[in-house]
């Protein structure tokens, strides 16, 4: 029996990034096209290929790319017979008797979402061998499904308007992948899925795990500072960081490069994952757990600081990207001059790295205030907040109006290019009318 499923991605984050993403795929859909999402491993193809026909409101069926599967997997195929007797004794001397075999069709996937309309998923199609592929060409190009020549169904299936495909695949350099028939990539959308940017991964972490911010950036920059060390680039570290922050949460492990636990957990995930030989992925973690601990905002890197500090470990702390595996006995010391965990200031880093971000962005000087042209009534309820106080900065914006850091860095961002907002000291404050004006 075929199984139709009805598309509900749970808890889908969505981040502007991944928006813009959803919205690009949603208009070839709507027009009629199919979308193949392409990407490294990890990337969040499959789910926002979930998310894609979610949106389009049709039952959706689900194929799985496999190299063992045939075109009859994807099409359907002969299933057992059906036997008709007629047995006819009208007559109580003449007994006639006729003796009927048929063989079943059943529809497979493929054909039941063209015949009925429905969303395709076709999960890493490149699995599958290319020439089980080809039966998408004609269904793709002359709405034109074919299907082997049998007594008792019709050969042609004509696509239903409302079919589309969402294919995701892994690049060929992959293990196990195929190449694709350039036929076939000809009538797709191919749209290439970058690793989600940090603050998105970061959402995604809370969403799942419900872990805090502050917890969930530290699992984002560690993965993301060792893979891009250890020369990981075939995969997003988006999975690695879920499996770190799940296990912690649901295990009440402490998200601190302090935590014995949680330092196992990042070895365990991460190890393995790495194109380095064992030891010296083991030593480039080591280092990047041990310049967490340590890891100052730059400005508060104080001379102080450094006259205890060997150079070589400053470098270390200051200059994640180029950290020698050499350097692993001068990394050491630096954890006995560092008696607390100086985790809270480096996430404190992050965030604030990404307002410096967004202020680097925004002009000092702003246009003439716009007051009451809001895009919405967040706008206008963090315009009246502002009014009240004595200037806000991020995290007050987040805790008042219960956002995410990514809906008050848009909001904010909108707001001060329209000229409500203006900021100070790392901190927002709104522009009445007259003061801009004066
Ligand atoms: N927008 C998102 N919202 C919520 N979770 C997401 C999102 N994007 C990715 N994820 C999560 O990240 C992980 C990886 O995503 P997914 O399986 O979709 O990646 P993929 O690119 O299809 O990977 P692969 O190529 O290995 O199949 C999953 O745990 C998924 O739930």
């Amino acid at each position: 029996m075929t199984t139709v499923l009805r598309a509900s991605p749970r808890r889908f984050v969505s981040t502007p990034p991944v928006e813009r993403l959803a919205r690009r795929a949603l208009r070839y859909l709507q027009s009629g096209f199919s979308v193949h999402l392409r990407g490294p491993a990890g990337t969040g193809k499959t789910t926002l290929a979930l998310h894609l026909a979610d949106l389009l409101a049709r039952p959706m069926m689900l194929i799985y790319g496999d190299d063992e599967s045939r075109s009859s997997d994807l099409i359907g195929a002969q299933s057992g017979y059906t036997r008709k007797k007629v047995v006819d004794n009208f007559i109580h001397s003449v007994v006639k008797v006729e003796d009927e075999l048929k063989h079943n069709w059943v529809d497979s996937r493929l054909t039941m979402a063209c015949r009925e309309g429905f969303t395709l998923v076709y999960d890493e199609f490149n699995r599958s061998r290319p020439e089980v592929n080809n039966v998408l060409l004609s269904a793709l190009e002359e709405k034109l499904l074919v299907l082997p020549p049998t007594s008792n169904q019709t050969e042609y299936v004509r696509v239903n308007s409302n079919f589309r495909a969402i294919l995701t695949s892994n690049s060929e350099e992959y293990c196990g992948v195929h190449g694709t028939q350039d036929a076939l990539m000809d009538r797709l959308v191919t749209i290439i899925m970058p690793e989600p940017d940090e603050l998105t991964q970061q959402e995604i972490l809370i969403q799942k795990t419900s872990l805090d911010r502050a917890s969930a950036s530290l699992i984002v920059q560690l993965v993301s500072t060792f893979r891009t060390q250890s020369g990981l680039v075939k995969s997003s570290g988006l999975r690695s960081s879920v499996v770190i922050a799940k296990v912690c949460q649901e295990h009440n492990i402490l998200v601190s490069p302090d935590d014995t636990d949680f330092r196992e957990i990042c070895s365990d995930v991460l190890l393995s994952r790495s194109g380095l030989p064992f030891h010296k992925a083991t030593e480039l973690l080591w280092q990047l757990i041990s310049a967490l601990k340590t890891n100052e905002s730059a400005e508060q890197a104080n001379e102080n600081a450094k006259s205890n500090i060997p150079s070589v470990a400053i470098e270390a702390l200051t200059d994640k990207t180029e950290i020698d595996f050499e350097e692993i006995t001068e990394s050491k010391q630096i954890e006995s001059f560092r008696q607390e965990s100086n985790v809270e200031r480096s996430i404190e880093l992050t965030l604030n790295e990404q307002l410096s971000e967004l202020l680097k962005e925004i002009p000092t000087t702003q246009d003439e205030s716009q007051e009451g042209d809001f895009q919405n009534s967040e706008e206008q309820r963090i315009y009246q907040y502002l009014t009240h106080t004595d200037g806000a900065g991020l995290s007050d914006l987040e805790s008042e109006f219960s956002m995410s850091r990514t809906q008050v860095l848009d909001t904010i961002r909108s707001m001060t290019r329209s000229g409500q907002v203006t900021h100070r000291d790392r901190k927002f404050f709104a522009v009445v009318r007259s003061e801009v004006k004066a």
